[in-house]
């Protein structure tokens, strides 16, 4: 939340480049090397502007004339003097040291070496590519802008009439706001988890609005409209900001932080590692891993316990992404070991990072003193040196082929990611990239899947009985005795998957999407009354509120904040949102609704370019893993469900762990319980019964068996 350190990188670099070659191709080459045409010229020294500095880009932005007028041209004239630079007499800007032979403009076509003779990246084009990075200036013009914007200079300035949410009152004790400072810890000093600030301030403010502390604002964004224009739209003028400063040293440059241009060559080279046949292959670890779990809870019923489903399920898909992505067996259900003790570490460590207003990581030596940091540091080094061994095993039985020759490969012995990687013709293996895309989605398809298994069967085990009594019926009927579930029953197993999804609309994870304009853009108007859409500055920092999107009642109805899978058959719009589609079920393709049904008021696996590359891995792992689970098992909570809580980091959490007591299937008694009565109230009446037993939810009584006939399901 502190603006971005600058990079290390010096801004330009030496280099001897050949006058004819600058004036012809602008080819750069080291000293004492043949220029492209196979003359050897006369070498001058020069300075280059190297392609990959901010200056570079800038010099490109500016190149047309016709905007070097007004504000951010007056801004950008100090930073180049401030910078050392001066405009020469035949108006180019050169340094202002004497050194009269780099222009600023930049080369058109440049070959830049290294000091090794490796070459430096360019674009498909063979221009310098346009790399926007926000810099110290631009943080402080957004800065600027807020400060005079709070004075009632914004409209003046050409900003949209946004509404600010000062976070002024802590609402904590006061030992706790000290330990939240000194934490740097922003769900302690927000007085609770940010996104449900961030409702509050929803229904006070409406789809956008400022959240300040001080100088510093966040763009909170909670209109679909808005959400596409910034994920699909305009998607090339935002990156993940924040974000990616902060998942950076733990996922380097994998795809989640990535930069945009890292993003744009290694989502080619993953992508395809996610085909059809591998899917069906995990279909069989789903079930193997689903195996494991129910043999566990089958103990944990013989000894007549209750067990933390929440940690269950987070073990158990610990296990699977384990052995999808490379290979390796966590066995996290069966037993707990120092590596899996170091993945929950690291992962508790980038989600305090998240919620943290102080880079604290980055102090001087912090992972020599500070208390965390040294574990970490620890057992980053830890999972380092696992995934360097699996990595070089790996590449040491390398099989190159075309990626349709791997697609149709009989890969049973190791059916990995990883394996698919390093195995994909012409890849670049260099291990650093790897690792970060095996460490990036160990972390990504881990605690997501576990959370949304978690808050569904916390849903189901809430809400009326007759509901989780309805899937469990359809789960017999599907599987027809079988004890593992094949893709077909996947598909077929509506009830289930629309259930699961529904608590991925309730429980959103992350419930924040994060992103940082690289440029000046205005999102269009939405729901809210700018009929002129919203002016961002490059710089700015946007949350876009998933938790406020998926249970708004403008995008969802009057019950947005129930759990109900039938509503996915229901249609819903509303032409107070300008420019949204509403949702529309007869859109929906595939295993579940997603972001185009509902026209991004719905974003369970995000949308746009960056979305999740993971989602039918997850719902399909989801499905198998709940569907196993319910076959066998009923759960009843250990206490109420409110003792259950929430928290939350990158993911949702249960405050108190989901502790429920098993039982096999068939041993309980249905009852309505009195605290979800209206719940299951309402799940009756959606089904169109309004049978006279206890529909509504008075407490006791046997449950009524659902009428097939009457419900939305079938
Ligand atoms: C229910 C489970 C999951 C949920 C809810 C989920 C959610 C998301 C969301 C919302 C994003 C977009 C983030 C953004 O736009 O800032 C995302 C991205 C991503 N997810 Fe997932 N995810 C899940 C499972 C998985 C799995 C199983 C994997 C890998 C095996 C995975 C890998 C990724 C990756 C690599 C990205 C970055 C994509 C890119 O930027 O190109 N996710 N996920």
């Amino acid at each position: 939340f502190l603006p971005r350190p600058l990079s290390g990188r010096p801004p330009l670099k030496r280099l001897k480049v050949s006058e004819m070659d600058r004036v012809e191709t602008r080819g750069v080459k080291k000293s004492g090397e043949e220029s492209h045409g196979g003359r050897n010229e006369d070498l001058l020294e020069l300075e280059v502007l190297d392609s990959l500095t901010y200056e570079a880009s800038l010099a490109q932005q500016w190149d047309d004339v016709a905007n070097q007028k007004g504000f951010d041209w007056e801004m950008e004239k100090l930073r180049r003097y401030a910078a050392g630079l001066t405009v020469d007499a035949n108006g180019d800007w050169v340094r202002s040291n004497g050194s009269r032979d780099w222009t600023f403009s930049p080369a058109k076509k440049v070959n830049l070496y290294d000091d090794d003779g490796a070459s430096q990246s360019l674009n498909a084009g063979g221009n310098i590519g346009v790399v926007n990075r926000v810099e110290l200036m631009d943080t402080a013009k957004v800065f600027l802008y807020n400060i005079l914007s709070a004075f009632g200079f914004g409209p003046l300035l050409g900003m949209a009439a946004v509404p600010t949410a000062e976070i002024q009152k802590y609402e904590g004790s006061f030992f706790s706001f000290i330990k939240g400072v000194l934490g740097g810890d922003l769900q302690t000093l927000a007085g609770g988890p940010l996104f449900l600030l961030l409702a509050v301030y929803y229904k006070k403010y409406g789809p956008v609005f400022n959240l300040a502390f001080g100088p510093k604002s966040f763009l909170i964004v909670n209109d679909p409209v808005m959400a596409k224009h910034i994920l699909k739209s305009n998607v090339d003028a935002y990156d993940k900001g924040v974000l990616a400063e902060i998942l950076e040293p733990i996922m380097g440059k994998g795809l989640i932080p990535a930069d945009p241009e890292t993003w744009k060559v290694r989502r080619r080279v993953i992508v395809p590692g996610f085909h059809k046949k591998w899917l069906n292959t995990m279909v069989t670890l789903f079930a193997d891993c689903g195996d494991r779990l129910n043999d566990d809870i089958e103990q944990v019923v013989k000894r007549g316990n209750a067990v933390e489903m929440e940690e269950r399920f987070c073990s158990v898909s610990l296990d699977i992404i384990g052995k999808a992505v490379f290979n390796y067996d966590f066995g996290s259900v069966q037993k707990e070991s120092p590596v899996v003790k170091a993945v929950y570490r690291t992962l508790r460590e980038a989600e305090h990072r998240s919620l943290s207003v102080i880079p604290y990581w980055n102090l001087p030596y912090a992972d020599k003193w500070m208390e965390g940091q040294v574990e970490f540091s620890k057992d980053m080094g830890m999972l380092d040196d696992i995934l360097a061994d699996l990595i070089n095993g790996c590449i040491k039985t390398r099989k190159e082929a075309s990626v349709e020759e791997l697609e149709e490969r009989d890969n049973s012995d190791d059916p990995s990611l990883l394996r698919f990687l390093v195995d994909m013709r012409d890849e670049d293996l260099s291990s650093k990239q790897l690792r970060d895309d095996l460490m990036t989605m160990l972390i990504a398809g881990h605690e997501t899947t576990a959370a949304v298994l978690t808050w569904t069967l916390f849903e189901l085990s809430r809400g009326d009985p007759r509901m989780l009594e309805d899937i469990q019926d359809e789960i017999d009927e599907v599987m027809k005795g079988k004890s593992r579930p094949d893709y077909d029953d996947i598909v077929a197993m509506k009830k289930l998957r629309m259930a699961l999804i529904e608590s991925l609309r309730l429980y959103p994870e992350p419930p924040i999407l994060i992103r940082r304009a690289l440029k000046d853009d205005v999102l269009p108007a939405g729901g809210s009354n700018l009929k002129n859409g919203i002016k961002v500055l490059k710089g700015s920092d946007i949350f876009i509120s998933t938790w406020n999107l998926h249970r708004s009642k403008e995008l969802w109805g009057e019950d947005a904040e129930i759990f109900d899978p039938t509503r996915w058959d229901r249609n819903f719009a509303n032409g107070d949102v300008e420019g949204w589609e509403g949702y529309n079920a007869e859109n929906v393709r595939g295993l579940y609704p997603n972001e185009i049904a509902s026209d991004f008021s719905f974003l369970p696996f995000g949308g746009g370019q960056r979305k999740c590359v993971g989602d039918q891995f997850a719902v399909m792992e989801a499905t198998v893993v709940m569907a196993m689970l319910l076959q066998k098992f009923e759960f009843t909570f250990t206490g109420n469900a409110e003792d259950v809580g929430m928290r939350t980091g990158a993911t949702i959490h249960t405050m108190n762990g989901l502790n429920m007591i098993p039982r096999e299937k068939g041993s309980r008694t249905l009852t309505l319980r009195g605290e979800g009565g209206d719940r299951g109230g309402y799940w009756a009446e959606k089904n169109g019964r309004n049978g006279g037993e206890d529909d509504g939810g008075g407490a006791g009584g046997d449950a009524v068996k659902l009428d097939k006939a009457g419900c939305p399901f079938n």
